[in-house]
């Protein structure tokens, strides 16, 4: 008689991945993974090994990663491991240091990031956030550390575990655009992308993909129906090949409904580990998503229905953060960032956003008039006009009123002296994690990023590892 596998929880006893990589270092975790750097041994490729203990964020990424695999600025996926009972593990390019280390280390040195350099960083995010949007992906967590770079200066967008899908593909630039837009990127739209170009996969995209993104599964649920999908999609893939059709009947779930996640006041408040799943199977959102620095006041008032716009917000705090070397909006609890943004922006009003008293937790948190909100201008000192209206075209309060990367793609900006850099020319740091060892208060701060906590109303925290776990101590 058979006996099923034994279930694994380590990347080490997986015979299926130890025939083909060898193993190396851990090189990072995250709230849902630990990532190793591997060698694959057939042609010695350095890859990174990421094992994820959340088959949701795994569902996520890897059906994510799939619909980009032709976009030179979205990590590649080379393959993945998953079977049911084990965590997934995503084999993915290994890119050494992030846009995070290369804002540190010229933080460090005197100049800081040349402004053709700065030009080129932001063409790369643009590209890859455009083909995600162009591809209805919401990535929810764009931030500097998830902005992967590899040794020859190439910005790849990474850790897709909290990507949404809000509806097919199909939303294609007018022509006009894509010339410049071309001309920026190097990156030519393939509207049906290879979709054979990860080894050992199937896709999973189009009909009926919609049906999988339902939230509250039990994970036997979740992966039957994802076996089910990769089968139904094996049998499609010819078809879709020879035609080159998208299906664009299937509507947009995520964006089309209201929320009916319980009111409760205190959301905002809450972590998003313990909130993630939320999205609902009707298409609601959880507003819990991202990192708080660089989170959208939509989501930091409840918004369940928000859409690509929160990757916006995202994008002009990095941008912000490119050219003054810091966070634009550091908060410290979510009421805080909240806070810092007022004291920037202004009240939220129907005046600068109609419809802004239909968020959720509008009502629930009020904060006293701002006599005089500072502006953008005063975050960004000594930058030129252009730069500041660049930035206030990303971080304004109506998310209609956004700049679409695809729009900043073709902006002037980009075609002005100093022009951007090639890519070669780029600094790129050492290691990723060179920080000031003289300055290690300031550098755990940014470490943190505002990531959400249980833990963050009771003040500072000590975590320490200890042979059996971690303990935490309140002081
Ligand atoms: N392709 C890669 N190449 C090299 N290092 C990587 C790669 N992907 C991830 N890492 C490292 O592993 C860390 C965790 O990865 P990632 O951010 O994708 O995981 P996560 O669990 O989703 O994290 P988070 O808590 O930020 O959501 C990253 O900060 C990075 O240091």
């Amino acid at each position: 008689m058979e006996h099923p596998l034994p279930k694994s929880w380590s990347i080490h006893t997986r015979p299926e991945i130890v025939a083909k990589y060898e193993i190396m270092e851990r090189v990072g975790s995250g709230a849902y993974s630990d990532v190793y750097r591997g060698r694959r041994l057939s042609d010695n490729l350095m890859v990174a090994l990421k094992e994820v203990h959340d088959y949701q964020s795994a569902f996520r990424e890897i059906e994510a990663l799939q619909m980009l695999q032709n976009c030179p600025n979205i990590v590649v996926l080379h393959e993945y491991f998953w079977r049911e009972d084990e965590d997934a593990v995503l084999v993915l390019e290994f890119l050494r240091t992030d846009l995070a280390a290369v804002i540190r280390e010229a933080k460090r040195k005197e100049g800081g990031v040349r402004l053709g350099e700065v030009k080129r960083w932001m063409l790369q995010i643009l590209c890859g956030v455009d083909a995600c949007h162009r591809n209805m992906i919401v990535h929810r967590d764009l931030k500097p550390g998830n902005l992967l770079v590899s040794d020859d200066g190439v910005l790849k967008l990474a850790d897709f575990g909290q990507a949404r899908i809000l509806m097919e593909p199909g939303f294609v630039a007018d022509n006009d655009n894509q010339q410049s837009y071309e001309q920026n990127t190097g990156y030519q739209e393939n509207i049906s992308p290879p979709l054979d170009s990860v080894p050992g996969t199937d896709s999973l995209q189009n009909p009926g993909y919609n049906n999988l993104v339902e939230e509250d599964m039990s994970r036997e649920e979740y992966f039957r129906q994802f076996v089910e999908l990769k089968a139904k999609r094996h049998a499609m893939d010819e078809t879709d090949k020879e035609t080159n059709i998208n299906d664009g009947n299937t509507s947009c779930l995520a964006t089309g409904t209201i929320s009916d996640i319980e009111d409760d006041p205190l959301k905002s408040s809450y972590s998003y580990e313990a909130e993630e799943g939320g999205d609902d199977e009707h298409g609601a959102l959880t507003s819990c998503v991202g990192t708080r620095w660089f989170r959208a006041p939509e989501l930091l008032y409840g918004s369940t229905d928000y859409g690509l716009e929160v990757d916006l917000w995202s994008l002009g705090c990095i941008f912000s953060e490119l050219l003054t070397l810091e966070p634009l909006f550091p908060g410290i609890s979510d009421i805080d960032q909240l806070g810092r943004i007022i004291s920037v922006l202004g009240k939220l009003t129907e005046e600068v956003w109609p419809s802004c008293c239909k968020l959720p937790d509008y009502r629930t948190i009020s904060f006293a008039k701002i006599e005089k909100p500072t502006g953008l201008e005063a975050c960004l000192p000594n930058r030129s006009p252009y730069e500041i209206s660049l930035v206030k075209r990303l971080v304004c309060y109506d998310p209609a009123n956004r700049a679409t990367a695809m729009e900043l793609l073709n902006d002037k900006y980009f075609n002005e002296e100093p022009l951007p850099v090639p890519t070669s020319e780029l600094h790129v740091p050492l290691t990723k994690n060179d920080h000031d060892e003289d300055s290690p208060g300031e550098w755990n701060d940014y470490n943190d990023m505002g990531s959400d906590s249980d833990f963050d109303d009771f003040g500072p925290v000590n975590v320490r590892t200890t042979s059996s776990g971690f303990s935490i101590q309140f002081s």
